[in-house]
C-alpha cells in the first residue's frame, strides 16, 4: 500500500493535566501517515481518485485547535477516529509531539498505529 503524509503539522490547542496548562494554549507537532493506493489518481491525474491532503490538513487543524483535552492519549486517539472513520484509510501512523513539555526533552509524545495496511 502506499502512504499519503503530512509531516510537522504546527497546531495550537489546550492540552494538559496541570492548572497553568489550562489557561493557554501550546503547540503540537503531528506527523501523520495514511495507506492508500494513489495507482488510479497517477493514471488518470485527477484529483478525485485520491486522499486529499489539504482536505486531511483542514478537517485535522480544525479538531485539534477547538480541542481541550488533558492527555495527549485522547487527543491521538480521537485524531486515529476521525481519520479513519471519515477518510477512505484503512491504516494510519500518527506521531504526537509535545515539544518543550520535558524541558530536558527535544521531543516528547505518542506514536500510535490503528487500521490495517
Ligand atoms: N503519558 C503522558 N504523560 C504526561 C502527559 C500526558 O498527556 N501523557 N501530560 C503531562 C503534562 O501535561 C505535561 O505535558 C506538562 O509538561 C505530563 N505527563
Amino acid at each position: 500500500m502506499d502512504i499519503i503524509f503530512l509531516g510537522g503539522l504546527e497546531i495550537e490547542t489546550v492540552i494538559g493535566i496541570y492548572d497553568w496548562e489550562r489557561k493557554i494554549k501550546q503547540k503540537i507537532f503531528l506527523d501523520i501517515e495514511m495507506a492508500f493506493d494513489i495507482k488510479k489518481a497517477a493514471e488518470t491525474d485527477d484529483i478525485t481518485f485520491t486522499l486529499d491532503y489539504k482536505t486531511v490538513s483542514d478537517r485535522i487543524v480544525s479538531f485539534v485547535e477547538a480541542s481541550e483535552f488533558y492527555l495527549v492519549e485522547t487527543l491521538i486517539e480521537e485524531i486515529a477516529n476521525i481519520l479513519l472513520k471519515e477518510f477512505p484509510i484503512p491504516w494510519v501512523k500518527i506521531i504526537l509531539n509535545k515539544k518543550g513539555a520535558i524541558s530536558r526533552a527535544r521531543d516528547v509524545g505518542i506514536i500510535i498505529e490503528r487500521g490495517r495496511k
